[in-house]
């Protein structure tokens, strides 16, 4: 039977049929391992099983052939995807290629703040502590740069230590941007005897973790790399989404409640709001569905034209003749090619290389005001700006977050322990994974504006595309 043809029939009175599709074959990314231990030790088994509180039942360990598949649904009609790509399942493995008594632990967090990062800290010492009797947990102060820093930017961590750090924004470890000089790292890594890396951060700290990791198997080292993905801006792929995103999403919805306050209360009030999203619009999307006051939302993905038929000057006049005010979310990412630059401007870059964006926020309210009083001059109009940035992502994780914070941690323990490394723990589809570095290093995650989530956002907005005539 072919399964795109549609029952015939009367609906109500079908039944379930069963058709035998055949899928193309599974190709598993598998996680890269430790090398074998030089001296033969043998696997040790997991100290989980003798915990006193634990009692392990059959199904609690992850079999050596447990996968999760990368794509959870796909059209029939136009093909599966081929191969289908499937990771190894993320948990607690019966027995370990490390030896917990020997093991070291350094943890560094690198790039911007994201809410969770303290809670991903403190789960990472409390559970290689407490899950498997790893008493050698140093955190790394200030980046990859404290690999290679002074002896105080080593410091040993215990449960007592991080007992409150889920409570507190930012990195209680402090974080820097650039600092990356593999040699220097790797000797640091070397010379302090850490024998396993937990490297919280973006897109950044995932590609220098991947050039860590070649380093590490180019010079022989029995030193294992885990990655845990950070990201407020939600621009890493595969993994379903970055911890901290949902608290951001949730902290600018006080922003664009404030924004739409001002714009009601004015005589034709526009409040505009901008968010965190240098390549991606994930928060001023998910902001803008959730708050249900957006009446328009530009994104970096979608080119827009200001000034000029079907351009969002326009739109805006439009809306306020229509409802008296409006609400405009913009992503900082959103229409950096419109904003004029010097040669100057064009070549800065922060400290890692990410491009510096020229402010969209305060250019866009100066050129709408000038528009209006051109446009419109005998017209009362009113702009509000708001710009909450480093508020969003300077907070502790909502619960949803700090719960996820803790399962990524403990996902990266358990794979370290179980010998892999080069990985980042990571849901796919609900199911955590373990996904190669390499992988996750090149894996962006842009807006797709041709899936239902941006219908979504026109249906809440009734915003059209702003594109030139
Ligand atoms: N291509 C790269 N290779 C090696 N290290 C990198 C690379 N890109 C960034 N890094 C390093 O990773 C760290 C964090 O990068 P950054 O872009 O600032 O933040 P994020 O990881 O949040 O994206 C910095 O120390 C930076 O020097
Ligand atoms: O001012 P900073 O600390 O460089 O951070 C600004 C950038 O941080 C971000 O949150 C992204 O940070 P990461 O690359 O560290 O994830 C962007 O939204 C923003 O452009
Ligand atoms: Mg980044």
């Amino acid at each position: 039977m072919d399964p795109t043809v549609p029952n015939s029939g009367d609906h109500a009175a079908s039944t379930p049929t069963n058709t035998t599709v055949t899928l193309p074959p599974l190709t598993l990314r598998d996680a890269p391992r430790l090398p074998a231990s030089p001296s033969g030790a043998t696997a040790v088994p997991n100290p989980i099983s003798s915990h006193p509180y634990f009692h392990p039942p059959p199904t609690f360990y992850i079999s050596p052939g447990d996968v999760s598949l990368r794509h959870a649904f796909f059209d029939l009609a136009s093909g599966t995807p081929n191969p289908l790509v499937a990771y190894r399942r993320a948990g607690p493995r019966e027995s370990l290629a490390v030896d917990p008594a020997r093991a070291r632990a350094a943890l560094v967090t690198c790039g911007g703040l994201c809410p969770g990062l303290n809670t991903v800290l403190r789960e990472l010492v409390v559970g290689l502590h407490e899950l498997y009797g790893v008493l050698d947990v140093f955190g790394v102060a200030a980046g990859y740069r404290g690999f290679y820093g002074a002896d105080d930017d080593h410091v040993r961590l215990d449960p007592a230590s991080v007992d409150d750090w889920h409570k507190k924004g930012g990195t209680a470890l402090k974080t820097t941007r650039g600092g990356f000089d593999l040699n220097k790292i790797v000797d640091g890594i070397v010379a302090r005897g850490y024998t396993q890396v937990y490297a919280i951060g973006g897109d950044g700290t995932m590609r220098g973790a991947v050039a860590i990791f070649e380093e590490f198997k180019r010079r022989g080292l029995r030193i294992s790399i885990t990655g845990i993905p950070k990201t407020v801006d939600n621009d890493i792929g595969i993994i379903d989404r970055s911890f901290g995103f949902q608290t951001a999403v949730e902290i600018a919805q006080q922003a664009i409640d404030a924004a739409h306050v001002e714009a009601v209360s004015a005589v034709n009030g526009i409040g505009l709001v901008k968010l965190m999203g240098r390549s991606t619009g994930h928060i001023a999307l998910h902001a803008t569905l959730s708050s249900r006051d957006v009446d328009c939302c530009l994104i970096p993905e979608i080119d827009f034209h200001v000034e000029g038929k079907g351009g969002l000057f326009e739109f805006l006049y439009e809306r306020i003749k229509k409802k008296g005010h409006a609400v405009v979310v913009v992503a900082e990412g959103a229409g950096q090619e419109l904003i004029p630059r010097t040669d100057d401007q064009k070549r800065e870059q922060d400290e890692s290389g990410n491009m510096l964006f020229l402010d969209v926020g305060p250019w866009l309210k100066s050129e709408l005001g000038r528009w209006w009083k051109r446009e419109h001059p005998t017209e009362l109009f009113t702009v509000k700006y708001i710009d909450p940035t480093y508020m969003i992502r300077a907070v502790p994780a909502n619960a949803t977050d700090n719960l996820y914070c803790t399962l990524l941690a403990h996902s990266a323990i358990h794979g370290i322990m179980a010998g892999f490394t080069g990985f980042v723990p990571g849901p796919i589809n609900g199911n955590y994974s373990y996904i190669p570095l390499e992988d996750i290093a090149v894996a962006k995650n842009p807006v797709d504006v041709n899936d239902h989530k941006w219908a979504w956002v026109r249906s809440v907005t009734d915003q059209p595309d702003f594109l030139k005539p």
